[in-house]
Protein backbone atom coordinates (compact mmCIF):
# COMPACT_ATOMS: atom_id res chain seq x y z
CA UNK A 1 0.00 0.00 0.00
CA UNK A 2 1.48 3.50 -1.09
CA UNK A 3 2.42 5.98 1.61
CA UNK A 4 -0.74 8.07 2.52
CA UNK A 5 1.63 10.94 3.06
CA UNK A 6 2.64 11.46 -0.56
CA UNK A 7 -1.13 11.32 -1.68
CA UNK A 8 -3.59 14.07 -1.90
CA UNK A 9 -7.04 13.62 -1.32
CA UNK A 10 -9.24 13.47 -5.05
CA UNK A 11 -12.20 15.92 -5.89
CA UNK A 12 -15.05 13.42 -4.22
CA UNK A 13 -18.37 14.31 -6.41
CA UNK A 14 -18.36 11.78 -8.67
CA UNK A 15 -21.36 10.14 -8.62
CA UNK A 16 -19.10 6.94 -9.15
CA UNK A 17 -17.87 6.93 -5.44
CA UNK A 18 -18.61 4.32 -3.54
CA UNK A 19 -17.54 3.82 -0.05
CA UNK A 20 -14.62 1.08 0.81
CA UNK A 21 -15.85 -2.22 2.66
CA UNK A 22 -14.75 -2.86 6.23
CA UNK A 23 -12.17 -5.34 5.69
CA UNK A 24 -10.50 -2.65 3.09
CA UNK A 25 -10.76 0.10 5.82
CA UNK A 26 -9.21 -2.48 8.05
CA UNK A 27 -6.25 -2.73 5.90
CA UNK A 28 -5.61 1.24 5.46
CA UNK A 29 -6.27 1.77 9.23
CA UNK A 30 -2.98 -0.01 10.04
CA UNK A 31 -1.14 3.32 8.49
CA UNK A 32 -3.29 5.35 10.72
CA UNK A 33 -3.59 3.11 14.12
CA UNK A 34 -4.28 5.70 16.46
CA UNK A 35 -7.92 6.23 14.64
CA UNK A 36 -10.43 4.01 15.44
CA UNK A 37 -12.70 2.88 13.03
CA UNK A 38 -16.35 3.60 13.46
CA UNK A 39 -20.14 2.93 12.96
CA UNK A 40 -22.86 5.58 13.10
CA UNK A 41 -26.53 4.64 14.06
CA UNK A 42 -26.83 4.74 9.99
CA UNK A 43 -24.03 2.09 9.69
CA UNK A 44 -21.87 4.61 8.15
CA UNK A 45 -17.79 4.07 8.88
CA UNK A 46 -16.05 6.76 9.93
CA UNK A 47 -12.90 6.98 11.46
CA UNK A 48 -12.23 9.12 15.30
CA UNK A 49 -9.52 10.12 17.22
CA UNK A 50 -9.99 11.86 20.41
CA UNK A 51 -7.68 14.86 21.63
CA UNK A 52 -7.33 17.05 25.14
CA UNK A 53 -6.32 19.85 24.97
CA UNK A 54 -5.03 22.46 27.14
CA UNK A 55 -7.68 25.38 27.85
CA UNK A 56 -10.69 25.91 24.88
CA UNK A 57 -9.47 28.29 22.96
CA UNK A 58 -6.68 26.29 22.36
CA UNK A 59 -8.92 23.66 21.41
CA UNK A 60 -10.02 26.56 18.55
CA UNK A 61 -6.60 27.20 17.90
CA UNK A 62 -6.17 23.45 17.33
CA UNK A 63 -9.27 23.12 14.81
CA UNK A 64 -7.96 26.15 12.75
CA UNK A 65 -4.20 24.19 11.84
CA UNK A 66 -6.72 21.33 10.80
CA UNK A 67 -9.02 23.60 9.04
CA UNK A 68 -6.09 25.17 7.18
CA UNK A 69 -4.75 21.23 5.83
CA UNK A 70 -8.47 20.16 4.94
CA UNK A 71 -9.09 23.42 2.87
CA UNK A 72 -5.75 22.70 1.30
CA UNK A 73 -6.96 18.65 0.81
CA UNK A 74 -10.24 19.62 -0.27
CA UNK A 75 -11.66 17.15 2.14
CA UNK A 76 -13.56 18.40 5.53
CA UNK A 77 -13.20 16.77 8.53
CA UNK A 78 -16.70 16.86 11.21
CA UNK A 79 -14.99 18.72 14.07
CA UNK A 80 -16.49 18.49 18.06
CA UNK A 81 -15.06 20.23 20.61
CA UNK A 82 -17.37 19.00 23.79
CA UNK A 83 -17.09 19.83 27.58
CA UNK A 84 -14.25 22.63 26.75
CA UNK A 85 -11.30 20.27 26.54
CA UNK A 86 -12.16 17.21 24.49
CA UNK A 87 -11.49 17.14 21.04
CA UNK A 88 -12.90 14.48 18.66
CA UNK A 89 -12.35 14.22 14.92
CA UNK A 90 -14.44 12.14 12.86
CA UNK A 91 -13.85 11.64 9.04
CA UNK A 92 -15.87 10.21 6.45
CA UNK A 93 -16.72 11.29 2.96
CA UNK A 94 -20.15 12.84 3.26
CA UNK A 95 -20.50 12.56 -1.19
CA UNK A 96 -20.69 8.63 -0.90
CA UNK A 97 -21.97 8.24 2.99
CA UNK A 98 -18.75 6.07 3.94
CA UNK A 99 -14.91 5.86 4.22
CA UNK A 100 -12.60 6.45 0.67
CA UNK A 101 -9.04 6.75 0.69
CA UNK A 102 -9.30 10.56 0.90
CA UNK A 103 -10.34 9.76 5.26
CA UNK A 104 -7.17 8.01 5.26
CA UNK A 105 -4.98 10.28 3.54
CA UNK A 106 -6.60 13.10 5.90
CA UNK A 107 -5.74 11.19 9.08
CA UNK A 108 -2.49 10.27 8.27
CA UNK A 109 -1.45 13.84 7.34
CA UNK A 110 -3.32 15.13 10.51
CA UNK A 111 -0.91 12.78 12.99
CA UNK A 112 1.60 14.58 11.41
CA UNK A 113 0.81 17.87 12.07
CA UNK A 114 2.63 19.77 14.93
CA UNK A 115 -0.33 19.66 17.30
CA UNK A 116 1.53 18.74 20.46
CA UNK A 117 1.60 22.89 22.03
CA UNK A 118 -2.50 22.31 22.07
CA UNK A 119 -2.52 19.36 24.24
CA UNK A 120 -3.02 18.58 27.87
CA UNK A 121 -0.75 16.49 28.35
CA UNK A 122 2.32 14.86 26.70
CA UNK A 123 0.91 11.21 27.25
CA UNK A 124 -1.95 12.41 25.39
CA UNK A 125 0.10 13.64 22.72
CA UNK A 126 -0.34 10.16 20.95
CA UNK A 127 -4.52 10.96 21.73
CA UNK A 128 -6.32 9.85 25.12
C1 LIG B 1 -15.55 18.85 -4.75
C2 LIG B 1 -15.11 18.47 -3.35
O1 LIG B 1 -14.17 17.42 -3.42
C3 LIG B 1 -16.29 18.05 -2.49
O2 LIG B 1 -17.29 19.03 -2.39
C4 LIG B 1 -15.80 17.62 -1.12
C5 LIG B 1 -15.48 18.73 -0.16
N1 LIG B 1 -15.09 18.17 1.13
C6 LIG B 1 -15.62 16.99 1.53
N2 LIG B 1 -15.34 16.51 2.73
C7 LIG B 1 -15.88 15.36 3.16
N3 LIG B 1 -15.56 14.91 4.37
N4 LIG B 1 -16.71 14.66 2.39
C8 LIG B 1 -17.05 15.04 1.15
O3 LIG B 1 -17.82 14.36 0.46
C9 LIG B 1 -16.49 16.25 0.67
N5 LIG B 1 -16.70 16.69 -0.55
Amino acid sequence: MEDLLLKKCVPCDKKDLSPMREETANRFRLQVPKWELVSDDHGVMKLRRKWKVKTFLQGLEFFKVVAYLAQAEDHHPDLHLVDSLNITIELCTHACGGLTENDFILAAKIDKLPLQQFLRHMTNFLSC
